[in-house]
Formats: C-alpha cells, sequence, structure tokens
C-alpha cells in the first residue's frame, strides 16, 4: 500500500445517556463508535459499509472535525488532528473535506449556488483572493459538469444529481487531498447514481483525491472503491481489498450482508446462496461482551462470549498465500465465496449450498439460515453515464422535469454513453 494520509487509530465516540433534570447523572453511554483502525493511503478509495446505525455517519464526521472523538487519534500526515490547537486544526482541516448525503437539505435554500460553492473562502481566503472568487467557482462548476453560468441560481432550480454536483464543487473549493463522502448518492434516482459515482471516479484521477466512501449500498462501494472496511455496531470487522472482500470474505457478517446483494445474471442468482440473519442489531448502549456479533452469528461459542476478536489476520490464514490472509476479527474466521467472482459470473456453476452451524458450533440459538434466494429483480444501478452533462444545452443528470432552466423535461436527455468502469 501507497504511504497513508490518514491513519485512525482506536477511535470511539460514545454519547453519554443522561437521567435526572436538575442534577443530571450519566447512566450509560452510546457506543456510536467503539474502537475503529484504519488506514488511508495516498489517491486510494477506502470504502466504510454497514447497516444504518452501526456508526459509519459518526466515524465521517469525527474525520472532519464536525464532532470530536470521546478518544483515539486521526492522523493526517503523521500529524494527531485530535491534539492540534484549534489554529492550526484549521489549517490542516482544509485538506479534509466532507460531501453529505442528502443534496436536498445540505445546500442552503436561501443561498446563491455560487455563494455556496464559495462560502469555504469565507473562512480561508488565502485560497480565494476576493477579486479572484467568483472565476473559481464559475471552474469548480465547469469541472462538475454544470454550466458556469448558473451562477446565480439557487438550489431549487437544480436536479438532485446536480445539486449532489454543486456539493461535489463546494468540497473541492478548497483543494482539500481527501474528501469524505457519506452516502453520496443515497438519496439520488438509480439513473442518476451512476453520473455522480463516475464525475468522483473522474476528479479523482483529475486531482489526485483520496477518498473515505461511505455507504450501505455494496454495489456502488465495490465499484468505487480499492479496499472496503466493513462496519458492524461501532467497529470495522473485516477490511481487506475489494477482491479480498467481495470474494473471499472470512466475517460472518460480511458474508451475511454480500448474500444480499442483487446478482445480474439469472443464473449465478438462482444458484447462490442467501444468508438470513435473525434477530436485530444490539442497542449500541447495550454492546455484548465479547464478539459484538455472536447474538446473531451462527459459528458462536462461549469463547466468542468471553473474549473480544481483534481485527487481524485469522491465525489460520497467517502463513498461508491466500487472498483470505487479511484482517477479520472473528474468533472462527473462514472464507466462504457468497458472491460469484465478478469475471466469473457468466461460468459460475452452481454455489454449494450448506446448512447453518458448519462452523464449529452447530445450530446455536439465534442461528442464521441459510437457503437460497428466490429469483429477484436484477440490480438497479442504471450504468449508463450520458456524456453531455451542462445544463441548458438540452442534456443534464436524467432526472427529468427538474430544469435548471425551469423549462420541463428536455434537459435531461443526454447524448452518449458511458458506463461505469473500473481499472483495477
Ligand atoms: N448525537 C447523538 N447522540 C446520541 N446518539 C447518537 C448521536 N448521533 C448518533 N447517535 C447514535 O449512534 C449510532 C450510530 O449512528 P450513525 O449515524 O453514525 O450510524 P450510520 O451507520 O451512519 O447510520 P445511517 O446510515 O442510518 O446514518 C446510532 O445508534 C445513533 O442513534
Amino acid at each position: 500500500m501507497a504511504e497513508a494520509i490518514l491513519e485512525v487509530r482506536d477511535l470511539h465516540k460514545h454519547y453519554p445517556l443522561t437521567q435526572g433534570i436538575l442534577f443530571k447523572k450519566q447512566v450509560g453511554a452510546v457506543k456510536a463508535v467503539d474502537g475503529v483502525d484504519f488506514e488511508l493511503a495516498s489517491g486510494e478509495t477506502l470504502g466504510i459499509v454497514g447497516e444504518s446505525g452501526c456508526g459509519k455517519s459518526t466515524v465521517a464526521k469525527m474525520l472532519v472535525n464536525l464532532e470530536k472523538p470521546t478518544s483515539g487519534s486521526i492522523r493526517y500526515k503523521g500529524e494527531d488532528l485530535t491534539k492540534l490547537s484549534p489554529r492550526a486544526l484549521k489549517a490542516v482541516r482544509r485538506n479534509i473535506q466532507m460531501v453529505f448525503q442528502d443534496p436536498y437539505t445540505s445546500l442552503n435554500p436561501r443561498m446563491t449556488v455560487g455563494d455556496i460553492i464559495g462560502e469555504p473562502y469565507e473562512i480561508h481566503p488565502e485560497v480565494a483572493p476576493k477579486g479572484d472568487r467568483r472565476r473559481k467557482v464559475q471552474d469548480l462548476l465547469d469541472v462538475v459538469g454544470l454550466n458556469p453560468e448558473y451562477i446565480n441560481r439557487y438550489p431549487h432550480q437544480f436536479s438532485g444529481g446536480q445539486r449532489q454536483r454543486i456539493g461535489i464543487a463546494r468540497g473541492l473549493a478548497l483543494q482539500p487531498e481527501i474528501i469524505v463522502a457519506d452516502e453520496p448518492v443515497s438519496a439520488l434516482d438509480v439513473s442518476v447514481q451512476a453520473q455522480v459515482i463516475n464525475l468522483l471516479d473522474r476528479l479523482q484521477a483529475e486531482f489526485a483525491l483520496s477518498y473515505v466512501f461511505i455507504a450501505h449500498d455494496l454495489s456502488i462501494v465495490r465499484h468505487i472503491s480499492d479496499r472496503v472496511g466493513v462496519m458492524y455496531l461501532g467497529r470495522i470487522v473485516e477490511i481487506g481489498t475489494d477482491a479480498q472482500i467481495y470474494e473471499h470474505p472470512t466475517h460472518p457478517y460480511t458474508q451475511a450482508l454480500l448474500s444480499a446483494v442483487p446478482v445480474p445474471d439469472p443464473e449465478a442468482r438462482e444458484h447462490r446462496e442467501r444468508i438470513i440473519l435473525t434477530g436485530d442489531v444490539p442497542s449500541p448502549a447495550n454492546v455484548p461482551s465479547g464478539c459484538r456479533f455472536r447474538t446473531r452469528c451462527w459459528k458462536a461459542q462461549e469463547r466468542c462470549t468471553l473474549e473480544v476478536p481483534l481485527l487481524a489476520v485469522p491465525a489460520v490464514y497467517r502463513l498461508a498465500d491466500t487472498p483470505a490472509k487479511h484482517d477479520s476479527a472473528c474468533h472462527f474466521a473462514e472464507e466462504k465465496q457468497v458472491v460469484p467472482p465478478e469475471d466469473a459470473l457468466a461460468h459460475a456453476g452452481p454455489l454449494k449450498e450448506t446448512a447453518a452451524g458448519t462452523g464449529p458450533a452447530a445450530e446455536p440459538p439465534g442461528a442464521t439460515l441459510l437457503k437460497k434466494e428466490p429469483p429477484g429483480p436484477g440490480p438497479d444501478l442504471d450504468l449508463d453515464e450520458k456524456t453531455g452533462e451542462k445544463t441548458g444545452d438540452g442534456t443534464g443528470d436524467g432526472t427529468g422535469g427538474e430544469d435548471a432552466d425551469g423549462g420541463t423535461g428536455g434537459e435531461d436527455t443526454g447524448g452518449g454513453t458511458g458506463g461505469i468502469s473500473k481499472e483495477s
């Protein structure tokens, strides 16, 4: 891995739970983030996936200093951001910017697009002197595929995809090195998601950006990420390259998540195995002892109640030369192919259907059920990208009806196709 630009160690965010009105007494804590470790190399994309409530957004907020960690360190080029003075932090923070989930609520409706994108210059005037700002903002609009002439328009005059482009332009304004994107496409129409993902891909190459890309959609994360970390209840339980995680997962939680990913090939879909987890995710205010996944894990044994599994290469794979050799926080980590490898989909034979409890413990309470997934709809990610992305010239985001010109439909009928592509 190239040199780490960002290093996160033992990061915690605990929100106190208090009781009493006059005399508040802490009676517990919501352990939103409870010991997260990862590195981000220069120029790479680290995807973070996990179910709602597992702490992804809280990690993102701590990376950009919107939340203060309870403990742990966040090192940017070796400097611990949690220990910097406010003044030093302000200078360093410029290099780590965030793109938010919902472009409908994250842009101030009373501000023009020019003011929204240029607002960071008020805090960091050294990046763009006053006389230069309008031109800089217009350049940014152009870079994200919007017409620079729309600088005086308001957010409501843009479609969802266009608004997210505005959010991305704002994120780029201070020329950061790292972008933390928290579910950047989940509020968008599926037809627009691919365009925004492709834009992020292009910008990464153009500006040598490193991304922390947070999402719950595993297909999108696989497409954009070089490495992927899987979060469960405030911790990363497995981390590795996208091929290691998707094709050679060793943690039961990752395997269960992957088994729910839609498979486009009907034949592969019919033969793949579906793992259905029983029970709910425990409350982050009441985390199970030992392995936090044990209450839903079909492999759980007594050891899992007593010992917290470390995020490390499992002993069985330590000396092996296999893609299963990557960090996994499970006492009984074991490789299991859940989805056929991307390039083998066309030739995939039937995946063996195994019974729950093939691990060390057979059929414990709360066992996972294994059954074949009924044939369902294919993936809903539209892989076509429209090349004509500027508005006002008859092209746009494909959402229809939300013409930045106030027109109807029309603008969103961009021409050629691109499609998501990834060099591996
Ligand atoms: N300010 C807060 N006070 C108390 N609890 C909080 C606070 N912010 C988040 N939490 C709790 O911390 C946990 C993690 O929340 P977080 O938003 O980071 O999860 P997430 O994985 O990003 O989920 P989602 O995808 O739904 O946003 C949740 O249980 C949430 O209720």
